[in-house]
């Protein structure tokens, strides 16, 4: 019985390392510590259930981290003949600046020229998804997705282009609102021409 107690008080003064993750309990206890530190009272009626809530809403913004990107791109198919541009323009991003942890909102279009091999329209949509969903700089966020594309499905070129307002400028800070980032990264035939120019253009219709 004191061995079991004693086992229990040990456990939870045991040290957690930075990159251990924490309990759920441990979680909700971190948003209770920020409420109060906004200078609210987590034992208020409209915030008792806000620290599950947004331990839950954490699973779905940075459920990135549970996914495997190569693996999307597992299932490939034939080209059939086909060896232009595949562009997917517009693929909703929503990340979270690593600053910040404030929102990063926008666009990415992804192209590719394929090598004999395509994937699922759908695929390049869930890669975006599943580096978005982490802790990013922009930056980063771009090269990942097509570095990613580019190593698993080897095509002849890569192109990543991303559009995105940070609400880490727009509601705090310099506190401009409408301020665009745009990054791109060019890898391949994509980076020399005719495709650079042909790609360039057609993302400015
Ligand atoms: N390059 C890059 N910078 C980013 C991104 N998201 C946010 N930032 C910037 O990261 C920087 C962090 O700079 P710090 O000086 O350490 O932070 P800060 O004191 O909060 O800076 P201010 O935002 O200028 O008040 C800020 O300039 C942000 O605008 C991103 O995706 N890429
Ligand atoms: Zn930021």
């Amino acid at each position: 019985m004191l061995d079991a107690r004693l086992q229990v008080i040990d456990t939870a003064a045991a040290p957690a390392t930075d990159d251990a993750p924490p309990s759920r309990h441990e979680a909700e206890a971190a948003i209770r510590t920020l409420i109060r530190f906004a200078g609210d009272s987590p034992s208020r009626e409209g915030l008792q259930d806000t620290p599950a809530r947004v331990v839950r809403a954490y699973e779905e913004w940075f459920g990135g981290y549970a996914i495997d990107p190569d693996k999307l791109l597992e299932r490939d198919f034939e080209t059939a003949g086909y060896d232009d541009v595949v562009l997917l323009r517009d693929i909703p991003v929503r990340s979270m600046c690593e600053h910040h942890m404030a929102a990063i909102r926008g666009v990415a279009h992804v192209a590719y020229l394929p090598n004999e091999r395509v994937v699922g329209i759908s695929k390049l949509a869930r890669l975006v998804d599943a580096y978005a969903r982490r802790l990013q700089i922009q930056e980063r966020l771009t090269c990942e997705i097509a570095e990613t594309l580019d190593r698993v499905l080897k095509p002849r070129g890569v192109a990543v282009v991303i559009r995105a307002t940070h609400e880490c400028i727009g509601s705090r800070g310099i506190a401009m609102q409408g301020v665009g980032m745009v990054t791109r990264r060019l890898v391949g035939e994509f980076e020399r021409e005719p495709w650079r120019s042909e790609l360039l253009a057609t993302l400015a219709t």
